[in-house]
């Protein structure tokens, strides 16, 4: 593996799903193969789950690890030709060739602005470090996307699930800010990938990329989407088509132990209580967000194993 910004990066999903429950049931089989190589994280956004699980996962593998808020650092331009006599202090050309230097992996997250639609879709942090670093790139979320996630949560499933088919859903939640649409779409992505029953409910108004969605159905109707589900996962995401808007804050979206029904509940957390989710549903043996947060740490660990085995 050279790069992993987008689940298009996955050759093989079912075996490396297979490789990352191996890896949970053995977390130090290949504690040298990242010995003497260095993961440099770069956090343009907060987080809690992907700092420490990909931190967690390096070292598992031995590597070792530099994290930079970038934030803390200059000022980053990332257009060309740009006279830059404003507020940037350095220009990602040589930003990222400085930091390939220090580095043998670069993970990378920085959120949507949620107001430029065209810089956001053209994922310009993201793909700005993977043309000018000179080492493989980690998506740790960037504006349209959030890989590692998805594939903890197909890793989650794969564990989890009593059937051969189960039925997941992904249902919208209400959220007091716009969020952007990357652990939605790359949800999606990951579900039509899968052996799953896959529905996708959320208010009119929300529809996600269709060049995402494709033909997976889409029930306006929440709870005839809920029936019988298996897995239903929540997300809040910002309007898509009336770009970073929060058209709705109904919270009659919210998810309660009555609309679950059977189903296992998963969330990529942070989550809002009672605002996304009812405290019953979280602190419910139906909840799975817990286990589903471990599994980080076994995709992060085996997406950098296929990485550093290639370098
Ligand atoms: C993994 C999720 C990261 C991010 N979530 C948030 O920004 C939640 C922030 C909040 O609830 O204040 C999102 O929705 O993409
Ligand atoms: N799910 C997730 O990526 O969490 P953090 O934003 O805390 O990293």
């Amino acid at each position: 593996m050279k790069n992993f910004t987008t689940l298009k990066d996955i050759s093989n999903l079912s075996e490396l799903i297979k490789e990352a429950i191996l890896l949970k049931m053995n977390p130090f089989e290949y504690s040298e193969i990242g010995k003497h190589k260095t993961l440099v994280m770069l956090f343009f956004n907060s987080s809690l789950r992907t700092r420490l699980s990909t931190e967690k996962a390096a070292k598992n593998l031995g590597m070792d690890v530099m994290i930079l808020n970038v934030n803390d650092a200059w000022n980053l331009e990332f257009e060309d030709g740009t006279i830059m006599n404003f507020d940037k202090s350095e220009h990602i050309k040589e930003a990222a060739q400085v930091i390939s230097q220090y580095a043998d992996v670069i993970a990378v997250r920085a959120f949507p602005t949620l107001t430029d639609k065209a810089k956001d879709e053209g994922e310009v942090i993201l793909n700005s470090f993977k043309k000018y670093a000179t080492v493989p790139i980690v998506n740790m979320e960037s504006a349209t996307a959030h890989p590692l996630q998805a594939l903890a949560d197909a890793i989650t499933i794969s564990e989890l699930t009593e059937k051969k088919t189960p039925k997941v859903v992904l249902s919208w939640a209400p959220h007091p800010k716009a969020l952007p649409q990357a652990v939605a779409n790359s949800f999606v992505k990951m579900m039509q990938d899968l052996d799953v029953d896959f529905t996708i409910t959320h208010p009119k108004g929300y529809e996600l990329n269709s060049k995402i969605t494709k033909n997976s159905p889409i029930n306006y109707n929440q709870e005839d989407a809920l029936k019988d589900a298996d897995f239903v996962y929540v997300k809040n995401w910002s309007s898509y088509n009336d770009y970073g808007k929060v058209l709705n804050q109904d919270n009659n979206w919210m998810m309660t132990k009555a609309k679950l029904g059977n189903a296992k509940f998963m969330h990529c957390l942070p989550v809002r209580r009672n605002i996304v989710v009812e405290d019953a549903v979280l602190d419910s043996d139906q909840s799975v967000v817990i286990k589903q947060a471990n599994n980080r740490t076994f995709a992060a660990q085996v997406v950098l194993k296929q990485i550093l085995e290639d370098l």
